[in-house]
């Protein structure tokens, strides 16, 4: 067989086939030599000495609070940290992207054809012995039994940390703007546009988004239902399309024009967008303070210039802030990657869509003022927000709590995506958990044991895949044994670079964008400056808000 399934070249070599089942192993750029590229130069060396091991700094930055306390409020130096998280995490990922999922090898559709997810490693050569290349069984294990035996909920797992589902609805909002497979297509394209463009907000096509505004003082359109605004019935956006199902029938006045034709799905995603149209049109009425001459145009592009920065600082805060578990203070500064290496170019990765695939976090039922509201029972509806009223919907989200991200933690109804999402990952032919381990500068697991932390587990894992190293990238990522994070290590340390890469690579951190100008002047600068979770909230509900966070009060 083709000696490049063996993956013989280490620290990211490339593995070129020569004839007569030769093949020879290009070093070049990775700091090592030899036939397998596995001799450090003295400066890899150094930089291997003297790089502590990924968990000991995930443990350290997640632990000593009084020490972060001190180093938070030491300018200086937390610039210096800050700065080095953006650069270290920004160079781990391929920009130009390298890979997409239709060659096992570098071409240039990876960069000219912005169709496609990139990919972070290639697929695995479909000539090869295994799924994985030479290890593992030669099938992949049937996706039923995998799901019945590691994902499926036994009972509720509460996440360790006291997340709410405030917290889960973030992150579905949030990731719905870059995440958007063709599944027409196949799940190696995407329709997204390779970042943060809160085209969730304001629609995706230049059509939707002229069908969204009001064109009156820049606002978006909306609705004053029960003396509160809201976003527009669907049936008085033409062209607008939302993704309902087929033959059920769902009242006119409960379906509505967003920004993401997926939101129709969920009251917390219709919640988010609420509270996201309301922020644009109170930020049109400040600049229109400030600017009374500018016209609805310029009103519309500053606004939502100025909302970008609202998502990412916000984001950044607080939600990645709550996502790490981190004591060190994030903070969103762009002005730290000016004048370095860092490059404002992002192309969402398909191993980044599946990293977060975090069903886990949804709980079985939401409890509103004291009705258990089942999922079924809140899919494509939105009168658990029009019965209770949006701050009671919101009050609710904040006082539940979400799942645990780890394995037997997937509601029942959530088994059709989750089989997707496997049998995805195997038509994209994604290389194991180890492969990606040693990707993102980790050490590869030497054991089911290494992995779960969990006897059993392991025991179950390693009767359906025989080798470690043979471990699928999503069940991996699942089935780590829990850390001090939100998500287990590895997805950490993977989501880090796409994260860190997909926020701080937007246009409006570049130089040129940078600038109190762009976004009207200093006072719209300090719109983003001093935006949070609580901000957005507080001055988008009408009955006051309490203890918004990500964390059940
Ligand atoms: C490596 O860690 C980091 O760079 C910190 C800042 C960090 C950054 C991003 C994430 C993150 C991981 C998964 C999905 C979304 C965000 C994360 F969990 C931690």
């Amino acid at each position: 067989y083709d000696p490049c399934c063996a993956y013989p070249c280490q620290n990211q070599g490339v593995c070129l086939t020569l004839p007569a089942n030769n093949y020879t192993c290009d070093c070049t750029g990775t700091d090592h030599y030899g036939i397998h590229c596995e001799i450090p130069t003295w400066r890899a060396w150094l930089k291997k000495v003297l790089k502590p091991d990924p968990e000991t700094v995930h443990n350290l930055i997640t632990s000593n609070s009084l020490l972060w306390g001190i180093i938070n409020r030491i300018p200086f130096i937390h610039k210096q940290i800050i700065t080095y998280v953006y650069i270290s995490r920004g160079d781990m990922v391929d920009s130009p992207p390298t890979f997409e999922s239709d060659h096992s090898y570098i071409t240039l559709n990876a960069y000219f054809n912005e169709s496609y997810y990139g990919r972070a490693l290639p697929p695995v050569p479909t000539h090869c012995p295994t799924p994985f290349g030479i290890k593992g069984p030669k099938e992949y294990p049937d996706v039923d039994m995998l799901i019945k035996k590691v994902f499926m909920r036994r009972e509720f797992i509460p996440e360790p940390h006291d997340t709410n589902v405030l917290f889960q609805y973030y992150a579905q909002h949030f990731t719905h703007q870059f995440f958007r497979t063709d599944y027409k297509k196949g799940p190696q394209l995407t329709k997204g546009s390779g970042g943060v463009d809160v085209s969730n907000i304001y629609g995706l096509t230049e059509q939707d988004r002229q069908a969204l505004r009001s064109r009156v003082d820049g606002k978006l359109r909306t609705q004053v239902i029960n003396g509160e605004e809201f976003p527009p019935y669907l049936k008085d956006v033409p062209g607008i399309t939302m993704d309902y199902p087929p033959h059920v029938p769902i009242p006119e006045e409960a379906k509505f024009a967003l920004g993401h034709p997926f939101y129709a799905l969920l009251p917390g995603l219709f919640a988010y967008a609420t509270i996201w149209v309301r922020e644009h049109n109170r930020v049109c009425d400040e600049l229109q303070r400030l600017h009374p001459g500018w016209d609805d145009e310029r009103l519309y592009q500053t606004a939502r210039l100025i909302i970008i920065g609202e998502v990412i600082k916000i984001t950044i805060e607080d939600y990645v802030q709550h996502l790490s578990q981190y004591n060190l203070r994030l903070t969103f500064e762009p002005e730290l990657t000016h004048g370095t290496h860092f490059q404002y170019h992002n192309r969402i990765h398909a191993e980044f869509n599946h990293l977060y695939h975090w069903h886990p976090l949804i709980p079985d039922t939401l409890q509103i003022n004291g009705t258990d509201y089942a999922i079924m029972d809140m899919a494509y509806s939105t009168a658990p927000v029009f019965k209770h009223g949006l701050d009671n919907f919101i009050h609710s989200m904040v006082n539940s709590r979400a799942g645990a991200l780890t394995t037997r933690n997937h509601a029942h109804v959530l088994y059709p995506v989750l089989k997707k999402v496997i049998e995805n990952s195997r038509q994209l032919r994604f290389q194991g958990v180890n492969a990606y381990r040693k990707r993102f500068e980790m050490k590869p697991f030497t054991s089911f044991q290494e992995l779960t932390g969990d006897t059993e587990l392991a025991g179950v894992l390693e009767e359906m895949y025989g080798d470690i190293d043979a471990v699928e990238y999503y069940i991996g990522l699942l089935a780590e044994r829990p850390g001090p994070s939100i998500t287990p290590l590895t997805m950490v340390n993977m989501g880090g670079p796409w994260s860190v890469k997909g926020l701080m690579a937007n246009p409006i951190c570049s130089p040129k964008y940078w600038k109190p100008s762009t976004f009207g002047g200093e006072e719209g600068f300090n719109i983003i400056k001093t935006a949070s979770l609580e901000k957005l909230f507080c001055l988008n509900m009408r009955t006051g808000c309490k203890d918004i966070s990500f964390t059940v009060p």
